[in-house]
């Protein structure tokens, strides 16, 4: 028999944490994935790193001191947080609280130590890893996005092998050749009916 119920289930209330070495299209999927389905709120997180030419504060991200950063960990408003090639990142706690609690699918994309926390706070979140189509196209991307110095890039790099290593901790993952397929395939897994 049919589950009657099976056509009006709600998606899934949760969690997804969107993870991959930088240069892989992270912030290209998010932004793309935001504009065509809004109704996935995307976390905006604190840094420590200065803001690169055209991005906003609040909007990419928070831009605070150190002193700030310092503040907001002692306060434990921080869901998770880490040091990633000299900078310091974090999500804040309550944003990403309240619209769990209002059932409004959140979107975390946060590097490896951070997504290493999330499973252990909050093990019903969905782990989804981005990876490039190879090792080179991964360099000619970071390398031709130009917003780094060539000391920064070889910094990225050489954190990118070890978050590829890492690629088995993840639920699954998506292979970033097509940024309109891999927004598909992230929304289906976002949107997927609970189980
Ligand atoms: N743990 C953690 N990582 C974050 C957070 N926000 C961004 N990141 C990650 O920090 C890394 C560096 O981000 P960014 O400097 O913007 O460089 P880009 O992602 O390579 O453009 C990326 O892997 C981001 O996913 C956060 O709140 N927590
Ligand atoms: N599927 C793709 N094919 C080709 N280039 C891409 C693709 N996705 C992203 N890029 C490019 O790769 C570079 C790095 O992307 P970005 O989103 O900044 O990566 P991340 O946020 O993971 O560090 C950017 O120049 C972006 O335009």
């Amino acid at each position: 028999m049919s589950d009657p119920g099976s056509q009006s289930r709600p998606a899934r209330k949760r969690l997804t944490v969107l993870s991959g070495p930088s240069g892989v299209g992270k912030s290209t999927v998010v932004a793309h994935l935001r504009r065509e389905n809004p109704e996935v709120w995307l976390s905006v997180s604190v840094t420590t790193r200065r803001p690169r030419p055209g991005e906003r504060d609040g909007v990419q991200y928070y831009f605070v001191t150190d002193e700030e950063f310092d503040r907001l960990v002692a306060d434990d408003q921080l869901l998770e947080w880490a040091q990633f090639a000299g900078n310091r990142y974090g999500t804040p706690r309550g944003p990403v609280e309240e619209r769990l609690r209002a059932g409004v699918p959140v979107l975390l994309e946060i590097e490896l130590q951070g997504a290493r926390q999330i499973r252990e706070s909050m093990p019903d979140a969905l782990h989804v890893f981005l990876a490039p189509p190879s090792w080179e196209e991964l360099v000619r991307r970071l390398t031709r996005r130009g917003t780094e110095s060539e000391e920064v890039v070889q910094r990225r790099l050489e954190v990118a092998r070890i978050e590829l290593a890492a690629e088995k901790e993840f639920d699954t993952t998506l292979v970033n050749t097509s940024v309109r397929e891999v927004c598909e395939e992230l929304l289906a897994l976002i949107t997927a009916p609970e189980v």
